[in-house]
Formats: structure tokens, C-alpha cells, sequence
């Protein structure tokens, strides 16, 4: 019988020519395309854009014609530049309408829970991998689990008592940087004794910001101080490097973050199949499953702490601890929402909700401040005459002590400092394009889109329109210094003034058309809820850095060297520290 079957395939096996091989994969092949092209010439609204090819849409764009792979910001700014403030492009298969002026973002950055443009994403892949409908960030079920996780999320983040710790987890991380960069002669004194001992990786300010944003965001998060600082130095600092639980879940929430890409850009059939990028997605798959599987330990160990408090004793305000008692007896705050939406079954959360909700925190929370931070050390190394206006404000806030703890009431006053912070992020924005999607027909631009259409919204290009800045190509803090110093509706509160983060532009008097011309943490309902924790982290760290020390960039003749797709990150930033004279 055996013999037979193994006989019937030989002989089937033997007849198929190369030909019928050719055929069997071309039919497919030239069926994709000819839906690929259908779908492309049927669509409504043709807009101009790069003309997209089958599998890669306009991606081919990506590549200048010696092959080097271009920004997603600078590919944007070209494409604006050739089509106009509103043009198409393709991704796969995916159609994306990118705005570039802020009149066509209005819809998407009202404050209203009855906007069509409160989803994010429109490919749904990644289910498994827990980046779809899971968490604030990627998640479009807007009337399910999104409201609740949000709700839970600002309420940790936003409320007043986070302040003063979140200020003092900043505070404690920056001496531990400085007392590691002291010991390793990243700052020098005028002998230069230490220069020549570095490599360049330990001078990358980069990668320091990254593993200061992780265990910064760790702490907050889970209330556990993070160990990344500690284990980049390999014991150069004399600190121990113990592959404590910290770093492990910080090492597998960055192999996670990789792999999100891989799953959320490649087929499901590809992802299956392919030998040898199946082979990776299992891998991501099983580091996805490790992760979940720590985060659940931390979560059930903090609840069974929690349960252990006594009833009249102050809870930790981290994160996790806020999400475990959200919407329970132990919550101080319950029914009191900072953001509050209509419609939502008010409950505690399950275990893999508050999983999601966690690693939103790291994907969301560090690399946006980790980058802005490097941006606002360029920038200022290129602009001596800032950098003296800042550090009379620093001076007259602090007098001449470089060492007093900084309370949050300097924060409010550091508002020189802040309008440094926007207008790096004006220059430079980590942030560079925002995603939305309508939930319903709409008209935008004077055209009708049918639901679910992706809407690009490219931040790099409205904050640098002449109709909103003045001289817009120049870093110039002044621009929000003067606006914050005399806004009326202010209350003289300069942190509060970016809590309520306005929207506006510099020449914000001249009508609706720039309403939304400065959009740093997003806007309408799915505006940033770490707006308030990234400006204490950032100010309370620019400011004990420039107070204390001059920053020296190794080459100050070097472009700043960055990597954007919906996030810019610097690449490679050099530096060093000298005691300020
Ligand atoms: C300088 C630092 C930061 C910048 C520039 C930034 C910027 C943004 C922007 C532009 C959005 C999109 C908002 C929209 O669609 O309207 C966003 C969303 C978000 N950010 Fe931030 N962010 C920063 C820091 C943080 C931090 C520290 C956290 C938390 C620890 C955080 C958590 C989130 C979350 C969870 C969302 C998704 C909100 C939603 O979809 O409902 N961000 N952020």
C-alpha cells in the first residue's frame, strides 16, 4: 500500500514541468496584482502621491537613488514639497491620506468623545501578540476596552500626588547618572585628564537617555527602581550589575517593541509560513509570552501587598498600584475620573488589561522623552545666546546653589526652561506624524471619505508653517516664552499652561486656520496622558544638568543624526560634561 502511494507520487511528481511550477505561483501572483491596481485606480478622491507598487506601495521611496534608506519625516517633507498640503501614500496595501496643514486636523484634535476620529490604526493585525485592542495606544476599540484603560491610565498619571514622587524619582535618577558619569570621566575638568580613556559608545548620549527613560518610566510604573543606568556601565561605575528582575523585563520589553513591527507589518500568512521569518516570529511570540507572564507575577504579588496594607495606611502612588485598586474600596478616588467619558462599565481591572496599560507606559513613555532630551542638548549647544537666558533663569531661581533640591514650585517658575523644551520639540519633533482614523463618512479638505480611511497627520510639517511662526527654521524659545508670560487665560501657572496643553501657534491671534499648530502631545481625547509626568522629568533633568554643568558636544561641526519613521530618534550625539565655571 506503502509502496504504492510513495510509487503515485514520483510519477505525479515527475510529470509537473518547470512550466506548470511557473504557472502555479504566477496565477496568484498576477492575480494580486491586477486586485492591487483595481483597488488603486477604483479609489475615491485620487490624490497625488508616489505611485505605489504591488506588496511595497511608495516604500521604494524610502531608498535615495545610492540606496540609502530616508527618514520618514524627510520622505514627508519631500512628498509635501511635490504634492501639496494633502497627498496620498501607500504602505502595502494600506492607503494613508498624510495632512500637512492644521486647518485639515481639526476634526481629529477636538475634545470631543462624539468625534469620528478617535481611532488610531486601521490594520488589525498583531491580535496575538497583544498590540491590537489592548492598552490605551494601539487600541481602537473605542467604545469597549479603550475608554476604561484610559480612564484608569490618566487617573494614575494625572493626578496631583504623582508629582512630588514623580519629581523626586527624577531628582534621585539624575545624581545616580551624575555620580556614574563622574566616576567613568564623562565630565572632565580643565586638564582633560580622562578624555582620551572613553570609547565613543560610552559617550553616546543617546543610549544613556534611553536607559534613563526605562528605569524612570520602571519606577513610575511598577514602583521598583529600574536597573538599566546601572547595567549599561558594566560595573565602571563600582555599582554592582546584577541581571536583576528589572533589567530582564526591560530587555524583553525592547525585544518586544521589535517585534511589534515585524507583526504589525507582515502578513499573517507570512508570519506563518515563511520558514525562516516564522522562525522569528516564534521567538518574538515566546518573548511576548515570557513578558506577560512576569508582568502577571508583579501584578499578583502587588495585589497580595496591597491586601496586606492596613486599610488607613498610604498606598505607593506607581502606576500599578493605582490600576490594582482602580475602582475599588481602596481607591481614594473612586468615581472621580480626571478624564471621564460617558457610557463605560466602571470596574477594577483584569490582570492582562493592567499588563497592557503597563507596557504602554514603556512603549509610549520613554523614547519620545530619551530623544527630546538629546534634541534640546543639541539645540542648545548651537544657540550660546539661549543658553545664557536660560541660565539666568536658573540663577535667579536658584541663586547661586547648583545643588538645591528642586521643588516643584521652580518647575512652575522654569518657564524660560519649558519654552526650551516646546521649542526643541518644535524644531525636532520625536512625535513626527500622528495616526487617525474616521469611524464614520466625513468630509475633510473638501473631500468625502468613506469610514475607516487613514489619515497621516505629519507634525513635522504644521510646526514649521510660516502662516503660525515667525522666522520658523530658528530655534527660538521666545516664541513660547512671550506667549506664556502674557496669556491672559494663564494663571500664571506655566505648568498648568502645558497640562492644558493649548494647541496654539505663535501667531495664535490670527484666526482658526493655525489653531492646531502646536500639537507636541497630540490632541482631542486621545491626547497624551503622560503630558504631565514627560515635563517634570524633562525639566527637573534639564535643568539639574545645565545648572551644574557646561555640555560640551565632541564634534559641534556634526548635523544631528536621526532616524524617524512615526518616531525620531537621535542616532549618535557625543558629549561631555565640564563643572560649570
Ligand atoms: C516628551 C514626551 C512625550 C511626547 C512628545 C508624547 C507625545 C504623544 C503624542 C503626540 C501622542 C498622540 C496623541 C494623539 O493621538 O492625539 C501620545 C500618546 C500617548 N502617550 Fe505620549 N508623549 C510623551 C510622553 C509620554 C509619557 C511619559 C507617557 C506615559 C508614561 C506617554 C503615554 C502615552 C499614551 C498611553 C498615549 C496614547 C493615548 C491614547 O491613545 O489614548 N507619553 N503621546
Amino acid at each position: 500500500m506503502l509502496l504504492t502511494s510513495l510509487d503515485f507520487l514520483l510519477t505525479f511528481l515527475s510529470s509537473i514541468s518547470f512550466a506548470d511550477i511557473f504557472i502555479l505561483f504566477a496565477i496568484p501572483f498576477a492575480f494580486y496584482i491586477i486586485r492591487f491596481y483595481y483597488a488603486y485606480y477604483i479609489r475615491p478622491n485620487k490624490l497625488p502621491g508616489p505611485f505605489p507598487l504591488p506588496f511595497i506601495g511608495a516604500n521604494y521611496r524610502m531608498f535615495t537613488l545610492n540606496f540609502r534608506p530616508i527618514g520618514l519625516d524627510d520622505l514627508f517633507e519631500s512628498f509635501r514639497s511635490q504634492y501639496g498640503d494633502i497627498f496620498e501614500v501607500w504602505f502595502g496595501n494600506e492607503r494613508t491620506i498624510v495632512l500637512c496643514h492644521p486647518k485639515y486636523m481639526v476634526k481629529m484634535h477636538q475634545a470631543s468623545t462624539k468625534s469620528k476620529y478617535i481611532k488610531r490604526f486601521a490594520t488589525f493585525e498583531g491580535k496575538e501578540y497583544g498590540i491590537v485592542d489592548n492598552g490605551v495606544f494601539n487600541n481602537n476599540d473605542i467604545h469597549g476596552s479603550w475608554k476604561l484603560n484610559r480612564m484608569v491610565f490618566s487617573n494614575a498619571l494625572m493626578r496631583p500626588k504623582l508629582d512630588r514622587d514623580a519629581l523626586q524619582w527624577t531628582i534621585d535618577l539624575v545624581e545616580e547618572m551624575e555620580s556614574c558619569w563622574e566616576k567613568i570621566g564623562i565630565i572632565i575638568d580643565d586638564n582633560d585628564m580622562n578624555k582620551k580613556s572613553i570609547d565613543d559608545e560610552i559617550l553616546n548620549l543617546p543610549k544613556w537617555m534611553v536607559r534613563f527613560t526605562y528605569d524612570m518610566i520602571y519606577r513610575v510604573a511598577i514602583g521598583i527602581k529600574g536597573n538599566a543606568l546601572n547595567s549599561y556601565t558594566n560595573n565602571k561605575c563600582g555599582l554592582s550589575n546584577d541581571e536583576n528582575e528589572s533589567n530582564i523585563i526591560i530587555n524583553s520589553i525592547q525585544t518586544y517593541i521589535e517585534g511589534a513591527m515585524y507583526v504589525r507589518f507582515l502578513p499573517k500568512f507570512v508570519r506563518d509560513y515563511f520558514p525562516f521569518i516564522r522562525g522569528i516570529i516564534r521567538r518574538y511570540m515566546d518573548n511576548k509570552e515570557f513578558l506577560y507572564g512576569k508582568l502577571t507575577e508583579i501584578i499578583e504579588k502587588r495585589r497580595r501587598e496591597i491586601a496586606e496594607t492596613p486599610l488607613n495606611e498610604e498606598l505607593s502612588t506607581d502606576m500599578l498600584t493605582s490600576f490594582i485598586i482602580a475602582n475599588t474600596d481602596r481607591d481614594p478616588h473612586k468615581g472621580r475620573f480626571v478624564e471621564k467619558f460617558e457610557d463605560v462599565v466602571v470596574r477594577p481591572m483584569k490582570n492582562e488589561e493592567m499588563s497592557g496599560n503597563l507596557m504602554d507606559a514603556f512603549i509610549a513613555g520613554t523614547d519620545t522623552t530619551a530623544n527630546l532630551f538629546c534634541f534640546i542638548v543639541y539645540y542648545l549647544a548651537h544657540s550660546p545666546e539661549v543658553l545664557v537666558r536660560f541660565r539666568q533663569e536658573i540663577d535667579s531661581i536658584f541663586q547661586d546653589d547648583r545643588t538645591r533640591k528642586i521643588t516643584l514650585k521652580d518647575l512652575d517658575n522654569l518657564k524660560y526652561c519649558e519654552s526650551i523644551i516646546k521649542e526643541a520639540f518644535r524644531m525636532k519633533p520625536v512625535f513626527t506624524t500622528n495616526l487617525r482614523l474616521n469611524s464614520e463618512e466625513d468630509e475633510i479638505c473638501g473631500y468625502i471619505w468613506p469610514a475607516n480611511t487613514v489619515f497621516g497627520l505629519f507634525y513635522g510639517a504644521i510646526l514649521k508653517r510660516p502662516e503660525a511662526w515667525n522666522e520658523p527654521l530658528k530655534f527660538n524659545p521666545d516664541r513660547f516664552y512671550n506667549h506664556m508670560i502674557n496669556d491672559k487665560d494663564n494663571d500664571n501657572n506655566g505648568h498648568d499652561d502645558l497640562v492644558n496643553n493649548k494647541n496654539i501657534g505663535e501667531k495664535s491671534e490670527d484666526g482658526d486656520d493655525i489653531k492646531y499648530s502646536f500639537t507636541m502631545f497630540g490632541g482631542g481625547v486621545r491626547m497624551c496622558p503622560g503630558r504631565k509626568l514627560a515635563m517634570i522629568e524633562l525639566k527637573c533633568l534639564v535643568t539639574m544638568i545645565y545648572r551644574k554643568y557646561d555640555v560640551e558636544l565632541v564634534d559641534m561641526n556634526a548635523p544631528l543624526k536621526t532616524k524617524s519613521t512615526m518616531l525620531t530618534a537621535c542616532v549618535d550625539l557625543l558629549f561631555r560634561l565640564k563643572l560649570r565655571k
